[in-house]
């Protein structure tokens, strides 16, 4: 392939991993067929020695009371020593085959259990390759990826000023006519159209199973040892909470839910080859840049105040936080009730505060594969980000004014902190922000971010719909460094 061909060593990487997939089932099939037949020899090994045991048995009572069973018969002496005699050739000669049968089945039993060992070696040799093609792929696609998602109207379809490229899924244009005055109190129309690319945009029409389907191999690469960042940004109203959390039936849930599930599922999945995890899940909401704890049970005078702390191996951890261990899907979909829940009871008391606040669902992954001594350490980051929309829309005064300031700033800072790290600068401003500060892990070189840029399609939105699709489009444009997996 030619060194520009990038979709062409995407596609050649994905015939690998689905080889090494068909060859990693087979293998498992072959080895569950193979541990089927040790154990079956094991039984009938042990049945052998059984039936041994007995014959040694007779043997030794055959030598040691001669005739006894003929004692009282009618049959003479001689004849019944011969018969004896006979009686117990038959058994020695059974005695011999049996202990060749023994031999031979023990022989087998080590051979298959050098199989197995052999294919167990294969088996995480294959596991290891998987890890390094799904990474190479990820990589080839970007380790810092923008997709755009369009809502659908009230009333279903798409706005007139919304056109998405059937050809590609990747652009989208925004067009507007306006009548500007003319000469002689005349008026003309002026037609202007903004065209983005992205690396995938969903229109209204896409599932949210669509929509999780591209971004399920990142999730993959959390597990891998790999830390992940998805976040969802757009104006209120836009689709970011149903993108993330989505709705209460099997086909909305949205990302965060089967995130939850496809990470439980693959780590069972690991079991079988050695591997077993550790999941610490967290959930914080950044508000006018304080941190509140949506996991906080205890009484509301007494909740305590955060603050982020960076270890002496730069990991980001929030003071009287809770962190909580989880081992089931379930669990996890609890806490997130509980998140729900705390976050509703501050919406009662402030109106429409989750719009104005953003949401970090964090899920901590370690991975030890005891046998072989390996492992691995990542987070999986999932945020919902407060609307973005301008301060000169909202008129914003007083407290409102202060929040509005918040988000704009942490907003800004995001993509400050995007494009430092893209353009490798020296110094990155993670501490200007408490959602940069908090996120620092997530983002950057040892990470890979993907971010959603939603869309609301009603016509007033036109201005928050290009500016949101402007900033997105500033972080398509950058490229973050090679993400190096936390493996020991
Ligand atoms: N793709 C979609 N399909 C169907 N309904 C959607 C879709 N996206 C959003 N909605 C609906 O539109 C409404 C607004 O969406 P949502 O609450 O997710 O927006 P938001 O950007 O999170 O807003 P906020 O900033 O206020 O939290 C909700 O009723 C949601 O169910």
């Amino acid at each position: 392939r030619h060194a520009w061909d990038l979709k062409g060593k995407v596609s050649d990487m994905e015939d690998k991993i689905r080889n090494y997939q068909t060859r990693v089932k087979s293998v498992n099939q072959e080895n569950e067929v193979l541990k089927g037949s040790m154990a079956h020899n094991q039984t009938k090994v042990v049945e052998l020695e059984e039936q041994l045991k007995k014959l040694e048995g007779q043997i030794m009572w055959g030598w040691l009371l001669p005739g006894r069973e003929f004692s009282r018969s009618r049959v003479s002496r001689p004849t019944a020593a011969s018969c004896v005699q006979m009686k117990l050739s038959v058994q020695e000669s059974t005695l011999a085959r049996l202990q060749a049968t023994l031999r031979d089945t023990e022989e087998q039993v080590r051979s298959l259990t050098d199989t197995v060992a052999q294919q167990s070696e294969e088996l995480h040799a294959g596991e290891m390759e998987r890890r390094r093609l799904h990474n190479t792929i990820q990589e080839l696609k970007g380790n810092i990826r923008v997709f755009c998602r369009v809502r659908p109207l009230q009333g279903g379809g798409l706005s007139k000023h919304i056109q998405l490229a059937a050809s590609n899924n990747k652009m989208i244009t925004l067009a507007k006519t306006e009548e500007v005055s003319a000469r002689r109190s005349k008026t003309a129309e002026t037609h202007k159209s903004y065209n983005f690319s992205f690396d995938r945009v969903f229109g209204p029409g896409a599932s949210q199973q669509e929509v999780f389907d591209e971004i399920s191999l990142l999730v993959q690469s959390a597990l891998d040892g790999y830390n992940v960042c998805c976040f969802a940004y757009g104006q209120t109203g836009s689709g970011k909470t149903f993108t993330m959390e989505g709705g209460e039936f099997d086909d909305s849930r949205g990302c965060i839910p089967r995130a939850v599930q496809q990470v439980f599922r693959a780590a069972e999945k690991l079991g079988a080859q050695g591997w077993e995890f550790t999941f610490t899940a967290s959930f914080v909401e950044i508000y006018n840049e304080t941190l509140r704890d949506l996991l906080y049970t205890g009484k509301g005078s007494k909740r305590p105040e955060h603050e982020i702390r960076k270890s002496a191996s730069n990991e980001v951890t929030i003071t009287n936080l809770s962190y909580r261990k989880v081992s089931t899907e379930d669990e996890v979909l609890g806490l997130i009730a509980l998140a729900n829940h705390n976050r509703a009871t501050a919406q009662t008391a402030q109106n429409d505060r989750s719009s104005r606040s953003h949401s970090v669902f964090q899920l901590d992954i370690e991975g030890v594969n005891a046998g072989r001594e390996v492992k691995c350490k990542s987070t999986l980051c999932l945020v919902d980000l407060a609307g973005s929309e301008r301060m000169v829309k909202s008129q914003s005064q007083g407290e409102r004014f202060k929040e509005m300031t918040a988000i704009n700033g942490s907003l800004s800072n995001l993509g400050i902190v995007i494009s430092a790290l893209a353009n490798k600068e020296s110094h990155i401003p993670y501490r200007n922000s408490k959602l940069t500060y908090l996120l620092q892990g997530c983002l950057g070189g040892n990470s890979k971010t993907l971010m959603f840029v939603n869309v609301a399609p009603e016509p007033d939105s036109f201005g928050e719909t290009l500016n949101s699709l402007r900033f997105a489009s500033k972080v398509n444009d950058c490229v973050i460094g090679t993400a190096s997996v936390n493996r020991k």
